[in-house]
């Protein structure tokens, strides 16, 4: 469970969370939205522990998010907008490499499972460089996905995809049981399809809301946010 309190981030004098409040249970799949520039990555990054939260508290399954204690790292997995991946290596070298950070020995029995679960099994041997946009996110995934961590934060996950890669994506995402999910986006269609709410970050402030009652909200006529 994710449980925001009061969370104020600032950039100079820019304030861009003020006060923020947002609880996420349990198997909750909710999306971040909001206009370009309202503070998405900036919340995301408070609750991965790349930010210093200054102001208010984030605990991650009761755990404060703090540069001082780990515990809350073991729950949670983090799939950046951008992120890098070594273009000369294989899919299979590059996920061997994150595991090997994270487990020391890599588990191949579970990079096999993940590499499957976002169908890039077949490619595993294929230097990176020549992967599609949408098979590097998917990598992305499948390193996201190796800790089996409760609960997953995902900027933008498709993010400058084609339509046949990120409905690839979705499957994925919809196929991942138990998880408690937090996504950015700015595509209706995939909330619609995969999450149980949305959390709307306007003018500094978040507000929740169950996804149908979002839509009749904000997206009559299909309008994106
Ligand atoms: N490191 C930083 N230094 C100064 N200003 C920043 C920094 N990071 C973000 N900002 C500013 O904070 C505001 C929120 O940015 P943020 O990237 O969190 O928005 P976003 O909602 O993720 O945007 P997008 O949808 O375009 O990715 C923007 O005005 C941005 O310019």
């Amino acid at each position: 469970m994710i449980k925001v309190e009061k969370l104020s981030q600032s950039f100079g004098r820019k304030q861009v969370l003020k006060s923020v409040d947002l609880h996420i249970d349990r198997r909750e799949i909710c999306a971040l939205v909001g206009r370009n520039g309202a503070g998405k990555s900036t919340f995301i990054q408070s609750l991965v522990g790349l930010l210093p939260v200054k102001q208010g508290s984030i605990t991650i399954n009761g755990a404060f998010v703090s540069h001082k204690t780990h515990h809350w790292k073991k729950v949670i997995s983090y799939l950046p907008e951008k992120f890098m991946l070594y273009p000369h290596l294989t899919g299979l070298e590059n996920l061997t490499f994150f595991a090997e950070t994270i487990s020391k020995i890599a588990d191949t029995e579970r990079m096999k499972q993940v590499l499957m679960s976002v169908r890039l099994w077949d490619d595993r041997n294929m230097q990176v460089k020549h992967y599609s946009k949408g098979m590097l996110q998917r990598l992305g995934l499948a390193i996201t996905l190796y800790q089996n961590s409760d609960i997953l934060i995902l900027d933008e996950p498709t993010s400058g995809i084609d339509p046949m890669g990120r409905k690839e994506i979705l499957e994925v995402l919809k196929s991942l049981q138990n998880k408690t999910i937090l996504l950015s986006s700015h595509h209706i269609d995939e909330i619609k399809q995969i999450c149980t709410h949305v959390a709307y970050l306007n003018d500094g402030k978040i507000k929740k809301y169950k996804v149908r009652e979002f839509l009749d909200k904000y997206c009559l006529g299909g309008i994106e946010v």
